[in-house]
């Protein structure tokens, strides 16, 4: 184990931030915290970091306690939403910053920054400014400058929170391959499942200061342990006394075997994906049910804003 939290408790006066923390972080892995906005991801990160101290329990990171440890002892690399660079110092010197503290000799300084500039594919720029990049290669520069220390866990807090959704996608899916690179034990914080679902081996979800499930993004989407992962991690509905996954219902504009049937009431298209309301007959199911099928099957199936349609599980639909 790489990462292993026994106990951990965090107050903030009377508000509990995190309660009887138990998690184990595998090494060499990449782990999602995911969970809702205050639930508790970035105080367990901090403290993790040595940046914030635990009211109880135990860090233990590579099999040495560094519960009081200071954060600079832990080998410990960081990289925030808003990477705070030297503005006066060049992309280069910015990542060289813990290896010239660190009093390494030049030589392997410079091979190591050298390195880690084609690594993150910032290689052209070493001489500029940070001021001269843009948001997406500032944090690949941060995260040079992490791992130039060769830590033994890398922390990232929403390293990618502040950037448009299309880089977001670009540098998450770099990070899968940076990380298949090097290897290193990762911890990042997401809100977004889908991140969450996409790029990490294991996910931690965390709600109200405690742990509601940790396992493999399978796992997590396909046995949720309670309805809060299960609706935290896509969107479900209820289709007569069942909830299921909007995209696990079948249309058909005919009239088939069905467990409810009903006009459809609200039609959204959002990109290739079209959202359906049908609004069941049967006054036992009074709820819209939520639909998602791609615009192609929506085009073939004609379908059309108030017409009648008859709902059924998919095959291999998830049971929850
Ligand atoms: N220094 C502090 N003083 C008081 N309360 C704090 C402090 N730091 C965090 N909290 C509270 O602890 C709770 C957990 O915060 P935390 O930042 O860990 O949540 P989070 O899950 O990372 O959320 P977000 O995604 O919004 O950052 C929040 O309710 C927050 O207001």
């Amino acid at each position: 184990m790489s990462i292993e939290i026994t106990g951990v408790t965090k107050r903030f006066g009377d508000f509990v931030a995190l309660e009887d923390v138990d998690l184990k972080i595998p090494t060499g892995q990449l782990t999602a915290l995911l969970g809702p906005s205050g639930g508790g991801k970035s105080t367990l990160l901090r403290i993790v970091a040595g940046l914030d101290t635990a009211d109880a329990g135990t860090v233990v990171i590579e099999g040495r306690d560094t519960t009081h440890m200071p954060a600079q002892q832990r080998n410990v690399g960081f990289v925030f939403q808003h990477y705070a660079a030297f503005k006066h110092l060049t992309v280069a010197r910015n990542v060289a910053f813990g290896l010239e503290i660190r009093k390494r000799p030049k030589a392997e300084i410079k091979a190591k920054v050298d390195e880690l500039l084609e690594l993150v594919h910032l290689s052209q720029f070493a001489d500029r400014l940070p001021s001269q990049l843009s948001g997406g290669q500032r944090q690949r520069m941060a995260l040079a400058r992490a791992l130039a220390i060769e830590p033994s866990v890398l922390l990232l807090d929403e390293p990618f929170g502040a950037l448009d959704a299309k880089v977001r996608k670009e540098l998450r899916d770099w990070l899968r391959r940076l990380h298949d690179e090097v290897h290193v034990t990762t911890v990042f914080v997401t809100h977004d499942q889908e991140e969450a679902l996409e790029v990490a081996d294991s996910i931690v979800v965390i709600n109200e200061g405690r742990v509601e499930q940790v396992g493999s993004p399978d796992d997590l989407y396909d046995t949720p342990a309670n309805d809060f992962v299960l609706s935290f991690l896509g969107p479900v509905t209820r289709l007569g006394d069942r909830t299921i996954r909007p995209h696990d219902i079948d249309v058909s504009p005919l009239e088939t075997a069905s467990v409810v049937d009903g006009p459809i009431t609200r039609w959204t298209r959002v990109g290739f994906e079209v959202r359906l309301e049908v609004t069941p007959t049967d006054p036992r199911y009074p709820d819209p049910v939520q639909v998602s099928l791609t615009r192609a099957q929506a085009l073939s199936l004609g379908l059309k804003q108030g017409q009648h349609v008859w709902l059924a599980p998919s095959a291999g639909a998830g049971r929850y």
